[in-house]
């Protein structure tokens, strides 16, 4: 297995990924800048947080714009497996590749606090070491996570269960039908505003996010 971690201006979540997946996961992660054209050789790709471009004009706007977006698109387009976690999930919306747009949270602030969730489809690449409906707990650290879609494109998530993570207890920004990260119809591509990477070990308190990287690791490759 070969993951590549998508590096553009201003990710920030992109070493922790590498972290995760060489050091904890014992698989091969390799750094793609947003500048090169080809995924040729790699099994999953995976869209860091951060601050791409400095969240100009919208977060994900202009990184959505950039050369290996093309790449991206193939390689989602021939099934295998993509995830965004939060400025890559704003990445994934912005480029199309998933439906519905990431707003200010209604509070209009920066969160940056745990939550709690639950797994609602564990049939992705990324959530097949989960349990359905299974409660967890992960970091967020966003100020534009809330979840926004048409009704039409709501009630389709829900009726093709595209809904992958949903907030429980409390809906931290104010996401339609406290969505948290969801898949696109043939659920390969995943977007998910929480923090699985910083939540893979228990030294740093919580290793609730393991379980992403887990499920990919038994995908046969
Ligand atoms: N942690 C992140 O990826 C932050 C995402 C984005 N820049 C926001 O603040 O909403």
């Amino acid at each position: 297995m070969k993951v590549a971690i998508i590096v553009f201006p201003g990710s920030n979540c992109d070493s922790d990924l590498h972290y995760v997946l060489e050091n904890l996961c014992h698989v091969s992660a390799e750094y793609v800048p947003s500048t090169a054209t080809s995924l040729d050789g790699f099994d999953a790709v995976m869209l860091p947080g951060g601050f791409s471009y400095g969240d100009y004009l919208r977060c994900g706007a202009i990184a959505a714009l950039t050369p290996i977006m093309g790449a991206v698109r193939q390689f989602a387009d021939s099934g295998k497996p993509v995830i965004g976690i939060c400025n890559g999930f704003q990445i994934l919306t912005e480029a199309h590749l998933l439906p519905g747009v990431l707003k200010k949270n209604d509070n209009l602030k920066f969160i940056c606090r745990p939550v709690a969730l639950q797994v609602e489809n564990n049939a992705t690449p990324f959530t097949t070491k989960y349990v359905k409906d299974e409660k967890i707990h992960l970091p967020i650290a966003h100020s534009d996570g809330n979840f926004y879609a048409d009704p039409a494109t709501i009630d389709e998530l829900e009726q093709n269960h595209q809904i992958v993570f949903r907030y429980v207890d409390q809906n931290p920004n104010g996401s339609v039908n406290d969505i948290a990260g969801i898949c696109n119809r043939r659920g390969n591509v995943v977007g998910m505003m929480p923090h699985p990477e910083r939540a893979s070990e228990k030294i740093v308190g919580n290793d609730d996010g393991f379980k992403v990287f887990q499920s990919l690791l038994t995908l046969k490759h």
